[in-house]
């Protein structure tokens, strides 16, 4: 088992927490009020085009402190698809009247995409980096993928939405961000490994925080 396993497991109250929200729970069967996914929505727009800066950073860490050449592909993958994904977004939210240059960031969103700013310095570990890069990744494919089980009700037109990060393909990625992180965490320094548990606790606080914010708690 890798250290991130070990992690997930020892905090299994708080990553349980991110990816069976009730928000995602009200996805799951069909409860959820469209004020609050197109609130999702166009929050998420925001988070995303914060995100792609913040994997270019990854890009960036990978060709300088990776031994292996292999992960800069996967993490190049995953850049790429933010590319689509950000198109989706846009064809998503004029089929749902949201205009996305109207859309105000929440508090909850402000603190997520300072947190992913404060990674992009050339002070934060590659390390560091690939774990919450992993973190924010898996807690979308566990928390969609949950809507799609046999038993769920997810409403026909959310379908698409949940396939977008709960499909196979996307958890195979999530799985080599996986491998990558736990092979640079076999490597690094105590420090370094105390300190992408913490960052990893902190994406699942912001990730909470985040369907908080969807729900209109905060
Ligand atoms: C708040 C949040 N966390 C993770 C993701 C998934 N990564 C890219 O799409 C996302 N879209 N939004």
């Amino acid at each position: 088992m890798g250290t991130i396993e070990t992690w997930v497991k020892k905090h299994s109250l708080l990553y349980t927490g991110a990816t069976n929200h009730p928000f995602i729970h009200s996805v799951r069967d069909g409860t959820i009020d469209l004020s609050s996914f197109k609130r999702w929505l166009g929050q998420d727009y925001i988070f995303v085009r914060a995100f792609v800066p913040f994997v270019a950073s990854v890009l960036l860490k990978v060709w300088k402190e990776s031994d292996e050449s292999s992960d800069m592909e996967v993490i190049l993958g995953g850049m790429a698809a933010l590319n689509d994904e950000l198109a989706w977004f846009k064809k998503e939210a004029s089929k749902r009247g949201v205009s996305l240059s109207d859309i105000v960031p929440h508090k909850a969103n402000i603190r997520y995409c300072s947190f992913l700013e404060s990674l992009t310095s050339t002070e934060v570990e590659y390390t560091v980096a690939v774990t919450a890069f992993w973190a924010i990744e898996a807690v979308y494919q566990d928390s969609f993928a949950h809507c799609l089980e046999e038993d769920s009700k997810t409403p026909a037109e959310l379908k698409e939405t949940c396939e977008r990060w709960g499909n196979e393909a996307f958890g195979q990625y999530c799985r080599s961000l996986r491998e990558i992180a736990n092979r640079s965490l076999e490597k690094a320094p105590d420090g370094v490994v105390s300190k992408a548990e913490i960052v990893f606790l902190r994406v699942l606080e912001h990730e909470v925080e985040f369907w908080n914010m969807s729900r209109g708690e905060t």
